[in-house]
């Protein structure tokens, strides 16, 4: 492998790229990964079905029931994954060894476990209110016209906020705390500024507790539609990027809750002229944000293009999104988290210099040309080189140990 490896390098290297600083840089960038593929987004605080017009699909045996399973499952994909990793988890994933609170009054102890796990494997942790699957999750939340339903989940916010502090204080790394609510309608409004207006209030008033903004990161992701609410969302695309500006919070792009035109690589320059950080939700939408397993496809390169492009890998706050069912869910993991690390190399490989200045110079022959040659250069030599120096499977040698690791595990968890 070295001398395909050497070889390969070589060419990178006379067309202007240092492959060592792409390795370097690329070991460095960390990939938040979500811990709700393991078990179909259900949690452990006794949810039961998804809301939220989210949608998991696929009824593929094996999913992770308990804590246990899910860490157990975690730790096969990590074992499995090249580069610098984060977990992130959602509130319904407390762990309630006593009696079980509800969401508003949920603790840091309720995440002794994953704060031990995470640090055990020094992982950072990022956190998510679950403003979904409750009771109180029937519609509307944070925007809710009911002043003791708004109530509620601020305090859930705020509960959360503690717990990403301590996450952040036991880790020795900043928690990125992200807020999506669910908020929307299925036809047509009657009043599109009432539940916007309640939103904002509700976050301000969230984000009036003392909490600690050098360690914990609030984002605000934004969505256009969900099942159930395709008319109306309260935090649209314009009410997250204006609310994060105007309060100095971190905006969130998901790049399945825009419309099909529309690209969340296009998008991320402009929001990186305007704010300290930029957190993206990377997924793979199919007809709708249907949450597939991210593909090394052109979407996912151009966004990691774009990352390395803006110089912004100290501030790009990178996460995956999906949750697929369907097939077995450490290989679904394991793909997506694979995908996007290569598709940060493949970015970091290209020669960036050369290609902006084509473009200063209006040379855009010379642009498409280079573009189009850097498909075909060995790519996998590199990739594979860095696997192998990440002591993780090369190519597709993953899928044996998850293959073997299946029979045992759907003896042990059945359907
Ligand atoms: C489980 C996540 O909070 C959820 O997927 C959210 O990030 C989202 O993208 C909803 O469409
Ligand atoms: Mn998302």
């Amino acid at each position: 492998m070295m001398d395909r490896f050497q070889e390969s390098k070589r060419l990178y290297e006379h067309l202007g790229v240092d492959v060592d600083a792409a390795l370097r840089k690329l070991s460095d960038f960390p990939i938040s990964m979500h811990c709700w593929q393991g078990d179909d987004v259900v949690g452990f605080d006794g949810a039961g079905a998804l809301s939220g017009g989210i949608q998991t699909t696929g009824n593929y045996p094996g999913r992770a029931r308990t804590p246990r399973e899910l860490m157990e499952d975690i730790d096969a994909v990590l074992a499995l994954t090249p580069g610098k990793k984060r977990l992130n988890l959602h509130a319904s994933y407390a762990v309630f060894e006593g009696d079980q609170v509800d969401r508003d009054q949920i603790k840091p102890e309720h995440f002794r476990p994953w704060i031990e796990f995470a640090k055990d494997r020094g992982l950072g942790l990022d956190f998510n209110p679950t403003l979904f699957s409750h009771p109180k999750a029937a519609g509307l939340t944070l925007s809710h016209p009911d002043p003791e339903i708004r109530k509620f989940w601020i305090r859930h916010c705020q509960a959360c906020l503690r717990i990403s502090e301590v996450f952040a204080e036991e880790l020795n790394t900043y928690c990125l705390m992200n807020i999506w609510i669910p908020d929307g309608l299925k036809d047509i409004p009657g009043d599109r500024m009432g539940p916007r207006r309640r939103f904002m209030e509700s976050l301000d008033e969230i984000l009036s507790l003392d909490y600690d903004r050098n360690k914990v990161l609030v984002a605000l992701e934004s969505k256009v539609f969900g099942i159930g609410m395709e008319s109306y969302t309260a935090g649209s695309a314009e009410f997250t990027m204006n609310y994060a500006l105007s309060r100095g919070i971190t905006p969130l792009m998901d790049n399945g809750h825009y419309h099909p035109t529309e690209l969340v690589s296009d998008k991320l320059s402009s929001m990186l002229l305007f704010h300290p950080k930029v957190a993206l939700h990377v997924t793979r939408p199919v007809r709708w944000d249907s949450d597939h397993v991210v593909l090394f496809d052109d979407e996912t390169k151009e966004i990691a293009k774009e990352i390395v492009r803006c110089d912004a890998l100290d501030r790009v706050l990178l996460g995956l999104d999906f949750f697929d069912a369907s097939i077995n869910r450490i290989a679904a993991w394991t793909i997506g988290m694979r995908n996007m690390q290569k598709a940060m190399l493949y970015a970091l490989l290209m020669p960036m210099s050369r290609l902006k200045e084509a473009q200063d110079k209006q040379d855009f022959t010379t642009l498409l040309m280079l573009n189009e040659e850097c498909k075909t250069y060995p790519f996998q030599d590199i990739w594979d080189y860095y696997c192998e120096s990440q002591q993780v499977p090369v190519r597709e040698e993953w899928f044996l140990a998850v293959r073997q690791r299946e029979a045992a595990l759907l003896r042990q968890r059945g359907d």
